[in-house]
């Protein structure tokens, strides 16, 4: 298998004459959670947005697994190599129940393998996970802000992503809500999973990140642990300093 989940290769995004990501190149390894941070604006949601398959780079390559370029697929088809997403503004559908979210998450690839009794043990499963057993029959609209993040986390989980990307995935979550979410990313992590977070609590962080890639103005600033990243001159110039 290859350790690298993830390179980006001399990536360009420009939206008309503005350079939302200048020549940016990084590896996310399986096996890690890697942080993505920066000052607003840097262009962390543009990189996700790239590998999802949602934005195309003027130039450079996005290689999944060692040896899929994925630059030029589908958002679909991106999703069913196993790289899933939850965006950052929660988005549940308010009027069906927590397990039948989950069943939406579990792709019809997947689930044609599943009988229903799999199919159910897998929602079970997911549902465990996210620490959402008790909330199965609940509708998705009367649960609280941080149970829907983790609901929305249970979704993109449900296929078994190779790949899992979280963007904001503790804003606007209280204290504890945060301190489950971290612990909730680190039981999610395996050998043949790449975890990668973009986030502005640094607290949080600190708590999940195996490695930290700071960007700023398109480009890696510095990559390394929170501990370097928080003593490195340049990230506290243009980000922590503020
Ligand atoms: N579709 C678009 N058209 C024009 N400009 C865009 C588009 N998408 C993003 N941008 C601009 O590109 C820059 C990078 O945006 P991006 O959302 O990637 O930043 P970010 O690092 O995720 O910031 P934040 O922390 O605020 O979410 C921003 O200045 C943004 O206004």
């Amino acid at each position: 298998m290859a350790t690298t989940a993830l390179l980006v290769d001399g990536l360009n995004v420009r939206f008309g004459s503005f350079q939302a990501i200048d020549d940016l190149s990084l590896a996310i390894d399986y096996g890690e959670v890697r942080a993505v941070i920066g000052p607003n604006g840097a262009g962390k949601t543009t990189l996700l947005d790239v590998i999802s398959g949602i934005t195309r780079p003027k130039q450079g390559r996005v290689i999944f697994d060692g040896v899929l370029d994925i630059t030029h697929r589908s958002e679909s088809a991106i999703a069913r190599a196993g790289i899933r997403r939850k965006f950052q503004k929660p988005s549940v559908f308010e009027g069906l129940s927590v397990r039948q979210h989950i069943a939406i998450g579990i792709d019809v690839g997947f689930r044609s393998r599943l009988d229903e009794a799999a199919l159910e043990d897998r929602i079970g499963q997911v549902l465990e996970t996210v620490g959402l057993e008790r909330e199965g029959e609940r509708l998705a609209g009367e649960l609280s802000h941080g149970q829907k993040q983790w609901l929305e986390i249970g979704m993109v989980l449900a296929s078994d992503p190779k790949v899992l990307m979280l963007d904001e995935p503790v804003a606007g979550l209280t204290d504890e809500e945060t301190e489950r979410t971290a612990a909730l990313v680190r039981s999610l992590v395996r050998p043949d999973r790449a975890i990668v977070v973009v986030e502005h609590d640094m607290d949080f962080v600190e708590r999940i990140a195996d490695r930290v890639t700071v960007l700023h103005e398109g480009r890696t600033l510095f990559e390394g642990s929170m501990d370097r990243v928080r003593a490195d001159a340049a990230v506290v110039e243009v980000y922590l300093g503020r």
